[in-house]
């Protein structure tokens, strides 16, 4: 596995079109585009990571798996009245199918699911409350208690989230949301401005990787079904209307953020955590992609099956 993901990174740092780097949130503009760091963690406890795989970074999206895992935890089935769970075909902060659904945004991923999520997680609690039950989760499944919100991306969305203070209200229009808008979103910004590096997001996911429970300490996060449904969502909806190429080249239950992470999932065998902050036209990595196309095909690990026999 270490050779392969070595040369994997080697591979990734010598392309010279690393994609662009997400210029909507001013903070994430600033980001070196010019890094790539990969770390695999095998549900027997392995971790092999090559390039900067202690580098933090935003996980942005990546964190609405850990607040749809959290919002499930409390509420089980009752989350589907508010959210969907269908591919939405359309990009991330896309307003268009809200109004046709009155205010029931298509899954749990999109940006409108996701600010949904945290309404419903929220239960009349303070942002600071929840986003500390949010962060305490993430630090438990990735074993790492160092891990924190960084502030001036937070400050950063806030001051630029038209687009998602409209989602916001559009939605609560229909009388749908529990608690005041700007704390919702207050708590949504602040739950993607969670930082993290890859070997982080890899331990953070295995409990998706081996039937809800932590390989490493053996405890139970969430049920088999739990952990089969969230990767069924992060295969059709975890990469917005990138979710079928997705599926087509790398094969796995995958969630991206605009900070160039990916977190990706062969159930059974590993969770993997990519970032590189280039992005495609639709916003997911560049890179982060081809890496875990890359990875999949070296290691037959496509859900789908291998390339060759
Ligand atoms: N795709 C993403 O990572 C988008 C998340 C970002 N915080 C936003 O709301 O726009």
């Amino acid at each position: 596995m270490q050779s392969i993901i070595d040369e994997i990174a080697r591979d990734m740092m010598a392309i010279e079109n690393k994609g662009e780097v997400a210029s909507y949130i001013p903070q994430l503009a600033k980001v070196d585009p010019n890094q790539f760091a990969i770390s695999v963690a095998l549900t027997n406890g392995e971790v092999y990571q090559a390039g900067c795989a202690d580098t933090l970074f935003s996980i942005q999206s990546i964190s609405k798996v850990f607040t749809l895992t959290l919002a499930l935890g409390k509420l089980g089935d009752n989350i589907w009245h508010r959210v969907g769970r269908e591919p939405s075909g359309d990009p991330f902060n896309s307003i268009v199918q809200l109004e046709h659904e009155h205010g029931k945004p298509r899954n749990p991923f999109i940006n409108a699911g996701a600010i949904t999520i945290a309404d419903l997680i929220m239960q009349g609690h303070a942002p600071k409350e929840v986003l500390a039950e949010i962060l305490h989760f993430i630090r438990y499944v990735a074993d790492d208690d160092s891990i924190a919100i960084d502030e001036k991306v937070a400050h950063s969305e806030l001051k630029t989230g038209a687009r998602n203070a409209s989602l916001a209200h559009f939605m609560a229009s229909f009388g749908h949301f529990e608690n005041p808008v700007e704390k919702v979103l207050g708590t949504y910004f602040h739950h993607c401005s969670i930082a993290m590096n890859t070997t982080n997001l890899a331990k953070a996911g295995l409990f998706l990787a081996n039937n809800g429970v932590n390989p490493v300490t053996g405890y139970t996060v969430v049920s088999a079904q739990r952990a089969k449904r969230i990767n069924a969502l992060m295969l059709m909806c975890g990469h917005y209307d990138g979710s079928g190429e997705f599926a087509f080249r790398v094969g796995l239950p995958g969630k991206s953020g605009v900070g160039g992470g990916i977190l990706a999932v062969a159930p059974g065998k590993a969770s993997i955590g990519v970032w590189s902050p280039g992005l495609d036209k639709i916003g997911n990595s560049k890179l982060g992609t081809m890496a875990l196309e890359l990875l999949a095909n070296k290691t037959g690990w496509s859900i789908f099956g291998k390339e060759s026999c």
